[in-house]
């Protein structure tokens, strides 16, 4: 069955978003790598590049552990007749948000001359330091800034850095360096730029401070060692960013399935697909995991109902039956419920990637997202186009840079849920997961409280989901008083993030057995 028709956006249902417009995307911004894209049939739109780290981290018959990418390719071609799409010039999409950044050629000494005429030196900058969570905060530095991060009571520089958007950088710097439990003790000392500035006088501010303190700062020590070893993160039990464990091996070869995962999410959310997050609240993404784990998933799942391990929690205006699986105890290999643990270890890798691209982003200079992924489904951008006006501009970008900023912190839950919906018209009710007007949602032990709740992770595992079946995700979008909604199916492989403060959501009334896994990520 085709899922041309998955996507509807209301009031009305006038526009539709069919497949073709997905696959056009995708071959839109195909960029220049090693990887093709694969019709498959008409259902699938696969990133062979993860199914071939998906294929190491989850056994699939067509791609046996160490295949080489070429032979995948060949063999899925083969085995599917799928149509294969060259790689065509790389497309750069802009965040709209970002600023951009004139590039002119500035001289160099030109440069340094100047910015070191208007910026005030570390010690000057010292004495007006402000603890972490105030500078990244609305009174932090508005726009670029050359600042330091202060340990030892404001005695010791930890690290320098430089950024036009300083707030955000600084975030990303303190949550890549400081441990968790020290970030409390960080002070930050700023100063402004001009706005004008442009990288060589960044540069020369930024030097112009590191010289000054007189020792290599332990965070830039850190920074320059990540920098020179592959992008890694930390495996989803131990979320700290700054977790020694992050010497580890080359992206291209993940040596234990938790990296494998982490490399899956990694390639599924992308920058374009965190920038929509941020924007637009929630961001939908396609083909995050083969057919066949997630078959074997739905297979676990259903195994898991027929032993009568789901439960229905009572509460009222969700009809949903419910089982909870502990992240650190998930099923081994051989075991009965084994099928469930690649879709959680994914799901659980999620805070790491977003941890990734968060560091990533606040790094980039201008504002670009690269190279998109075929996955990325879209958001609230398509509907922005539709409806100019409706979200005021100011307020929905205070909220982006209020969702980017909780993403430094993302960590894995302690527990997953799986949520069965029996298809007798179940349905959840509009609601926020975590509403902070709601004084039950701070009840319970940290880390397990609906207050400790930033993102929403869903993964659905129902194949050949119809129009018929209802039981479609639908999400109030922001600033439209909720009279307009998008409704998303349920489909196999789809994974569905939300900022779970901003986005009211529902589940419409299901008419066949619906399973979803979901994580909520804390900040
Ligand atoms: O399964 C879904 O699509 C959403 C379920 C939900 O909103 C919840 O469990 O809080
Ligand atoms: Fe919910």
């Amino acid at each position: 069955m085709s899922r041309g028709c998955e996507w509807r956006w209301g009031p009305s249902d006038s526009a539709t978003l069919r497949r073709s417009t997905c696959r056009s995307r995708a071959l839109r911004h195909h960029g220049g790598r090693r990887t093709l894209r694969v019709t498959h049939g008409q259902s699938s739109i696969w990133h062979l590049g993860i199914w071939h780290l998906a294929s190491r981290a989850f056994p699939h018959p067509f791609f046996p552990a160490r295949k080489s990418l070429s032979n995948a390719v060949m063999s899925l071609a083969r085995a599917t007749t799928a149509e294969i799409w060259s790689p065509r010039p790389p497309a750069t999409v802009r965040r709209p948000s970002s600023r951009r950044i004139a590039r002119a050629p500035v001289p160099r000494a030109a440069a340094e001359e100047r910015a070191a005429s208007v910026v005030p030196t570390l010690e000057d900058a010292t004495r007006d330091a402000v603890p972490l969570a105030e500078a990244i905060g609305p009174s932090g530095p508005p726009g670029a800034a050359v600042f330091a991060l202060l340990v030892n009571g404001g005695t010791r520089v930890h690290y320098v850095g430089v950024a036009k958007d300083a707030s955000r950088a600084l975030a990303a710097a303190a949550s890549a360096t400081v441990a968790a439990d020290a970030m409390g003790d960080v002070a930050v000392a700023w100063a402004n730029l001009p706005k004008s500035s442009r990288k060589p006088a960044l540069q020369a501010a930024w030097r112009s401070w590191l010289g000054g303190v007189g020792y290599a700062p332990e965070g830039n020590a850190m920074a320059a060692r990540a920098a020179a070893e592959p992008p890694t993160s930390p495996s989803p039990s131990s979320p700290s960013p700054s977790s020694p464990s992050r010497s580890s091996p080359s992206r291209s070869s993940p040596s234990s399935p938790d990296e494998a995962a982490v490399e899956i999410a990694y390639a599924a959310v992308s920058k374009e697909a965190v920038a929509s997050l941020c924007d637009d609240g929630f961001v939908v993404l396609d083909d995050v995991l083969p057919a066949d784990v997630l078959a074997a998933c739905l297979d676990a799942a259903n195994a898991l109902k027929r032993s009568r391990k789901t439960v229905n929690v009572g509460q009222e205006g969700r009809d949903d039956s419910i089982a909870v699986l502990a992240g650190d105890a998930l099923p081994a290999e051989g075991t009965a419920l084994a099928g469930l643990s690649p879709c959680a270890r994914t799901l659980l890798a999620v805070p790491a990637a977003l941890r990734r691209r968060h560091v990533e982003m606040a790094a980039d200079e201008d504002g670009s997202l690269g190279d998109e992924d075929g996955r990325y489904v879209g958001t609230g951008r398509r509907w922005r186009g539709a409806n100019q006006g409706a979200n005021p501009p100011g307020e929905s970008s205070g909220r982006a840079e209020e969702t980017m900023r909780r993403l430094a912190t993302a960590t894995a839950p302690d527990k997953l849920m799986l949520a069965n919906y029996p298809g007798d018209g179940a349905r959840y009710v509009a609601h926020l997961d975590n509403d902070p007007g709601d004084p039950r949602h701070s009840e319970g032990e940290p880390g397990l409280r609906a207050s400790d709740r930033a993102v929403t992770a869903i993964l659905y595992l129902n194949p050949d989901w119809e129009e018929s079946h209802g039981g479609c995700l639908r999400v109030h979008l922001e600033g439209t008083g909720a009279k307009t909604t998008v409704d998303v199916a349920p489909s196999a492989g789809r994974m569905v993030l939300f900022d779970c403060r901003r986005i009211v959501h529902e589940v419409l009334p299901s008419h066949a057995s619906r399973w979803a896994m979901t994580a909520w990520i804390n900040d």
